[in-house]
């Protein structure tokens, strides 16, 4: 708690474009292009639009939490928001200091994008280091405060690293990476209002509001207020006991793998899941929920039962990835031939159960 304060005047003092170091800048890069500047100054002050992407939505300044991502229409759910290639990806395993790699990266990129990089907010910046004097510290905290997983590596993506996050309920927003692509999906998971913020989610939020923000002051630097973080406390206590059950039944249908437990405790188990998700409005991983459901059926044997729930799966695999995701491919074709898959029979026959819902 003590953390807070020293980071939080850090945070804004640095998200403040003309508060960059300018040493950094020197340091990092030649001076760059008046082409660069010509389409700088175009973008609106913001990362270029890919593919399309990217005209549902502004930067803008927020009160407290930096630059954030604002709907400038309504943004319909499953919609693809942002489609973004990565400026750089740090593989899993690196042989120099991740400063030098930093640098070294930062080097091989134009320069608009390496401006980008450099105008993302940061945290954790040690305590009493000069950023003028140490801009390779302060490219690494960028990093550190913005990187997400691309495949094996973690990568930079400058236009979705202005998503602030929200915990449960609160996120509208997803990301997932696709190797097919070598690029970054964000999607809709629920209809988004105009004028409302796009939020994603930094971490595993089934869990207690003093966990969830413990773990956000610490790795990110700010005390979370979003919509279900400022919920009265008796709101709050009756949302912590839904997102702790909701984690302890995905806790129980996992033993359905060694066998502890039977398919239709496990399908049962889950359609408690979805229905503590729907009193929640929690509906992220829905599609891989599904889809376990799904492949227990198929075990068994319950090709009716593996045909809806696969369905389902298809729906908020959609949701999540897109119509076009590998994962929705593969959840059609057990759709289709449940009793093609591999896992086909591999249990005893049973009636496993069918999904209690069929809403999106
Ligand atoms: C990946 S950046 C998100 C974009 C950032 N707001 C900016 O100005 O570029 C992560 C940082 O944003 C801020 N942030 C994200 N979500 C927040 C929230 N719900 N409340 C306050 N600050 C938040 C924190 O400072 C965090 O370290």
């Amino acid at each position: 708690m003590l953390y807070i304060p020293l980071l939080v005047p850090l945070r804004l003092m640095l998200s403040k474009k003309n508060r960059r170091p300018q040493s950094l800048r020197l340091f990092l890069f030649a001076i760059p292009t008046a082409i660069a500047a010509v389409a700088y100054f175009f973008s609106n002050g913001s990362y270029p639009v890919e593919h399309g992407t990217g005209d549902s939505f502004h930067v803008a300044d927020l009160p407290g939490r930096g630059k954030g991502l604002i709907a400038t229409r309504e943004i319909k759910q499953g919609e693809l928001v942002i489609q973004e290639s990565p400026l750089f990806i740090v593989p899993p395993s690196i042989t120099e200091s991740p400063t030098a790699l930093i640098s070294r990266l930062l080097y091989k990129v134009g320069p608009l994008e390496r401006d980008a990089f450099l105008n993302l907010s940061y945290v954790h910046f040690p305590e009493g280091m000069d950023p003028e004097a140490h801009p390779e510290e302060v490219a690494l905290a960028i990093f550190q405060t913005n990187a997400v997983a691309a495949g094996d590596g973690v990568g930079i993506f400058p236009r979705m690293a202005r998503l602030n996050h929200g915990c449960s309920s609160a996120f509208n927003v997803v990301y997932t990476w696709r190797q097919r692509e070598q690029a970054l999906f964000v999607h809709a998971l629920k209809n988004i209002a105009k004028g409302e913020e796009l939020l994603t989610t930094y971490t595993d939020t089934k869990r207690t509001r003093k966990d969830r923000r413990e773990f956000l002051s610490q790795r990110y630097g700010f005390q979370c207020a979003c919509a279900v973080c400022s919920l009265d406390d008796a709101a709050s206590e009756a949302s912590d006991r839904r997102l702790t059950a909701i984690s302890r039944y995905y806790g129980h249908m996992a033993l359905w793998g060694s066998n502890a437990i039977s398919g239709i405790e496990a399908v049962s188990t889950i359609n408690k899941i979805w229905k503590l998700e729907d009193e929640e409005g929690y509906w992220s991983e829905r599609g891989r929920l599904a889809a376990d459901a799904a492949w227990i059926a198929v075990s068994h044997s319950d090709a009716s039962a593996a045909r809806s729930w696969a369905e389902l799966a298809i729906e908020w695999y959609t949701y999540e990835l897109g119509a076009d995701s590998e994962l929705v491919m593969e959840v059609r074709n057990t759709a289709e031939h449940p009793e093609g898959q591999r896992a086909w029979g591999t249990r005893e026959p049973l009636t496993v159960g069918a999904p209690l819902t069929t809403t999106g």
